[in-house]
């Protein structure tokens, strides 16, 4: 999967908006990893919750040129540079300012991706829509992670596979329960020491 080109992004503009970084690239090389499965599955609608500056909804959108890409995120500045990132490497994408993906009623995926603000912090720092939204996750760093995992059941089609980026403090054996519970099985397809911290890509699936 080809990273996508972001010459077009002025610097400042990271600021506010999260740079792509090392749990970006994993999760595109996870996404390159898979997809031989992913060309097997087709995908009409994919959706990217928490896009940030766009680099991995728009590699997907490279890739998979026939599937309708969707992003969500919290910050505004997000979408906006998601929608560039995307237009700049001649991708279609359609940009919503949500909270995760509450706001699409009927809508089914048959790709879901998150790399979600996964950091330990205190409950208080987290739920932003500002740059600290990025990375603050509130308890176990899962507090916004936990509420995306209780929307998967309606929002992934039955066939369908949802990518999650996790941190070993994140206690990934916890998400595998739950989504087990959700009747989901799972795969870690990429993992990845970074400095001190262990990055992992699950997939989750029927
Ligand atoms: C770690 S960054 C990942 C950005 C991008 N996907 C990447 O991999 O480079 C997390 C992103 O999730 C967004 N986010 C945080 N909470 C959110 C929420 N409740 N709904 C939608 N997006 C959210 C942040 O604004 C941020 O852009």
């Amino acid at each position: 999967m080809e990273t996508p080109y972001q010459n077009h992004i002025d610097k400042a503009d990271f600021d506010h908006v999260y740079e792509p970084a090392e749990d970006s690239f994993l999760l595109i090389d996870a996404l390159e990893k898979d997809l031989e499965y992913l060309k097997k599955k087709n995908p009409t609608f994919c959706l990217e919750v928490g896009s940030g500056s766009g680099v991995v909804i728009t590699a997907f959108g490279m890739a998979f040129p026939q599937t309708f890409c969707l992003s969500t995120d919290i910050n505004f500045k997000a979408c906006v540079m998601s929608k560039q990132t995307a237009a700049y490497n001649k991708v279609n994408l359609d940009t919503c300012n949500m909270d995760l993906m509450s706001s699409f009623t009927d809508n089914v995926f048959d790709v879901i991706i998150f790399n979600p603000p996964y950091v330990v912090t205190e409950s208080e720092e987290c739920g932003g829509c500002d740059i600290t939204a990025s990375w603050a996750g509130g308890t176990k760093g899962r507090e916004i992670t936990d509420r995306l995992l209780n929307m998967i059941p309606k929002k992934l089609a039955n066939d369908g596979v949802f990518y999650l980026l996790l941190i070993e403090e994140n206690i990934p054996d916890e998400v595998v329960q739950i989504m087990f519970d959700y009747g989901y099985k799972s795969d870690v397809v990429l993992k990845r020491k970074v400095r001190n911290e262990q990055q992992l890509v699950f997939k989750f699936f029927r």
